[in-house]
């Protein structure tokens, strides 16, 4: 039984703080509420302490659930000081020797998510870290298991993509070592070749820090786990949790308020979402099975929905879109109507008639009303997020699945409901619909009873947008008839059919009289 297993263990968790951090507490708390400790790498941030970080994670809405089952949550959780881009990781000696002596498993969730991070810092907190919780872990003797959360984009510059470590062609050493003495300049300048086929220094990164378990994990007993694209809960603790605006969130909330229009995206190609509940039921079970069994090699376990389970960005663009008709956002900048692109020429004219052009226009009215202009910066701002996440709304890939599928013939039929992580289960129209429901109340933190107001406003915009494009029309029309003497032609047939219709049947229906 996997949730008796973590009982009375130390468990140790990086990057306790983010998105799938927090859903792997929670699970942990609620399924082994006589685990011992769970021990948190936090860094203090935004004039909060440590202590303030963490209380407010656990009085959040994603615990309400565990205090039912574990009243002292509070005292479960031991939250240490720690950096992850110092010098081993910023540990007190006192705090370090607390996790050499107790730590039974460790989770390795912290990392840079960023697709534009500078490959100094990628490097740093994605591979350097790595090294250094591995040597910590080397250290550890009650250690029974090391897993690593990876991504299943470690290796985007393949198509199909086994379970299985892919070199890089520079050595991580080598480039842990270079990034000591090399300035920014310079750095920058080798960037896209050591990237190389990949779009970004998150996916190339996370690649080298697989090197370093493989490379450096000793007789460490490691799996990693290769999620795809982590989105809200899809049951637990309950359906639509989710509070990181990364991943296809920020384009739902971008595209729920209106300002997203048109998206470079290839409707057939999968989209291949997993839901965070699924990836950390199956990361538990890793936790587990590695423990337990402790296979002979590292073992890697792609979490991903593709291949069991697909769905296409088109299905779930027309999905989002419908939600909305539902449950609309408040305040929309305008009505949530969206398209796909295909070609370079169509993204560009979009981008400009529906992105750049609205918020200019829009811009001038905040300066005429004697408002500060921002519409232009938020557009800039997510034309720049567009052509990042670009790269892989246009793309499939196909991600062998044998360690998961064994891991779940493995599992009692107990485990299986408990820690289920079979995506051949989920029904993608209603997790779509409690994904865009848990973004507008857990993320943008929208009442449900602003529901009428907001269908009110977008009414509005309806017909401020029906009176803009008519006034456009008659403008364009009268200017054109004013310079052309085959529009005037144009104009006079089409009013003269229009009353000799209108003459014709005022005329039949007086003869039916
Ligand atoms: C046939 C019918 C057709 C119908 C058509 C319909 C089509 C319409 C579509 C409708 C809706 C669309 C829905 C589906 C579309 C799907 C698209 C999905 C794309 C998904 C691709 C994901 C690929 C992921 C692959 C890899 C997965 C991983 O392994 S890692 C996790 C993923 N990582 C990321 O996603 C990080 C990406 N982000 C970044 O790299 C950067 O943020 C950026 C470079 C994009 C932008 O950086 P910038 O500096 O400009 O901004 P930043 O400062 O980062 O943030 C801006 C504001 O956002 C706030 N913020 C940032 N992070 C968070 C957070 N985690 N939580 C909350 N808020 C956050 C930040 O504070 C900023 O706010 P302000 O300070 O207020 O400005
Ligand atoms: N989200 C996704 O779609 C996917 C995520 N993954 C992987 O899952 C893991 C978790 O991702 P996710 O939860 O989404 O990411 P988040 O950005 O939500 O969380 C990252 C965590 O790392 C911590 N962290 C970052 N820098 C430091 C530092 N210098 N010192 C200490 N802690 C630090 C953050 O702490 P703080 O709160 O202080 O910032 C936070 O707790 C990552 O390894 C990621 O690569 C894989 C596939 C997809």
């Amino acid at each position: 039984m996997i949730s008796a297993f973590y009982n009375g263990k130390s468990i140790l968790i990086t990057g306790a703080t983010g998105f799938l951090g927090k859903v792997m507490m929670e699970k942990l708390l609620r399924t082994s509420p006589d685990l011992k400790v769970i021990y948190i790498l936090v860094r203090p941030k935004a004039g909060q302490t440590l202590q303030q970080r963490v209380f407010q994670i656990l009085n959040s809405k994603l615990f309400e659930k565990v205090k039912e089952v574990c009243p002292k949550v509070h005292e479960k959780i031991r939250a240490i000081s720690a950096d992850l881009n110092q010098h081993d990781l910023a540990i007190s000696k006192e705090d370090m020797q607390e996790l050499l002596s107790h730590t039974n498993i460790i989770f390795h969730c912290a990392a840079t998510v960023r697709f534009d991070d500078h490959l100094r810092h990628a490097v740093q907190l994605n591979v350097t870290a790595t090294q250094q919780l591995l040597s910590i872990a080397s250290q550890m003797p009650k250690l029974e298991a090391f897993i690593h959360i990876s991504t299943a984009f470690a290796n985007c510059n393949l198509k199909h993509i086994d379970e299985v470590i892919y070199p890089c062609a520079v050595e991580p050493k080598k480039i842990i070592d270079s990034m000591e003495w090399l300035d920014d300049a310079i750095i920058d300048e080798i960037t896209p070749k050591l990237i190389g086929d990949r779009p970004n220094t998150y996916t190339y990164t996370k690649a080298l820090g697989e090197m370093v378990l493989q490379q450096e994990g000793g007789n460490l007993n490691i799996a990693i786990i290769r999620p795809s694209i982590v989105g809200a809960t899809w049951q637990e603790p309950f359906p639509g949790w989710i509070d990181s605006i990364n991943g296809p969130t920020g384009l739902i909330v971008a595209a729920g308020k209106g300002f997203l229009r048109s998206i470079r995206a290839t409707p057939m190609a999968v989209a291949d979402l997993i839901p965070v509940d699924l990836v950390i039921n199956l990361t538990l079970a890793v936790g587990w099975y590695t423990a337990v069994h402790r296979p002979k090699s590292t073992l890697i376990y792609h979490c991903t929905s593709g291949n069991l389970n697909p769905c296409h960005w088109g299905k779930m663009g027309f999905q989002v879109l419908a939600t909305f008709e539902k449950i609309p956002f408040e305040k929309a900048f305008r009505r949530p109507n969206a398209d796909f692109t295909t070609n370079n020429i169509t993204t560009h004219y979009w981008n400009a008639v529906s992105h750049r052009v609205p918020a200019i226009i829009y811009d001038v009215y905040l300066r005429l009303t004697g408002r500060k202009p921002r519409m232009t910066k938020v557009m800039n701002r997510l034309l720049r997020t567009l052509s990042m996440l670009e790269y892989f709304i246009n793309r499939s890939w196909e991600w062998s699945t044998y360690n998961t599928e064994m891991l779940m013939s493995e599992l009692s039929p107990e485990d299986q409901r408990v820690f289920n992580f079979d995506v051949r289960q989920l029904n993608w129209l209603e997790y779509i619909e409690n994904y865009v429901l848990g973004v507008k109340k857990y993320l943008l933190k929208e009442d449900m009873a602003g529901i009428p107001e907001a269908r009110q406003h977008l009414k509005r915009l309806r017909n401020i947008h029906y009176l803009f494009n008519t006034a456009l029309f008659l403008i364009a029309w009268r200017l054109l008839i004013a310079r052309s003497q085959v529009a005037r032609n144009v104009w006079f047939f089409i009013v003269s059919f229009c009353y000799k219709l209108l003459s014709y049947f005022r005329a039949s229906s007086r003869l039916k009289v």
